[in-house]
């Protein structure tokens, strides 16, 4: 049995959440998501929204973020292999800019809630469920991100491990690192 626990990373407010695992002869049983847990190691993550995305091996959908009202979330892959990558967008944060990686797989069932702030992103390493946790809605009209390998960022996907890229028009199209920084008053 695995209980909840909840490590800082480098990154402030970027925590790995380890969910409530129970596994018996017929599966597992997981909890990813206790208000009151939450809340008694500290973090305060009201639910607003719950979305899951399926994607092939290869996909990457990153490097995304709410201009304004962004979006705390609590991602977890479901099934699957994920290499999810956060960066800090804060520009008063020590860490502005920094990215962080994880490796996120149904099996380890490690969850990462994302402050607001963070752009946020993945490439699937197998095909995958990802769910999504939000205590903030979706607004269609601040829905933006940066493109996923601006070199600026200089995030280190793993694509040797896929044999290739798969990305939506939307995310192929989206502004370099520099363009953001142009029109960015901060989060
Ligand atoms: C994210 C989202 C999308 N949509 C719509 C918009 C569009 O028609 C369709 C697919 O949206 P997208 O192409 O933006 O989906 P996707 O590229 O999977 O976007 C997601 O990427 C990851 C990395 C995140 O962190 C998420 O917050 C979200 O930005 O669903 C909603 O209605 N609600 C939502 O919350």
């Amino acid at each position: 049995m695995k209980k909840f626990a909840f490590s800082q990373t480098e990154i402030e407010g970027l925590i790995i959440v380890q969910p409530f695992v129970s596994e018996d002869l017929r599966g597992s049983f997981v909890k990813d998501y206790s208000k009151e847990v939450f809340e008694a190691n500290g973090l305060e993550h009201d639910l607003m929204e719950v979305f899951y995305t399926y994607s092939k091996k290869g996909v990457v959908r990153a490097l995304h973020f709410q201009r304004v009202k962004q979006q705390p979330k609590l991602v977890r892959c479901v099934s699957g292999k994920i290499y999810d990558v956060v960066v800090d967008l804060r520009k008063d944060s020590p860490t502005f800019k920094k990215w962080l990686s994880f490796t996120l797989t149904g099996e380890n069932t490690q969850e990462l809630l994302i402050p607001k702030g963070c752009g946020h992103g993945y490439l699937v390493l197998e095909d995958s469920v990802v769910s999504y946790k939000c205590s903030e809605k979706f607004y269609g009209e601040y829905d933006d991100g940066i493109l996923w390998n601006d070199p600026d960022i200089g995030v280190d996907w793993p694509t040797e491990k896929v044999e290739k890229v798969i990305l939506s028009e939307k995310d192929m199209a989206l502004q370099s690192f520099r363009q953001f920084m142009d029109q960015y008053q901060g989060f």
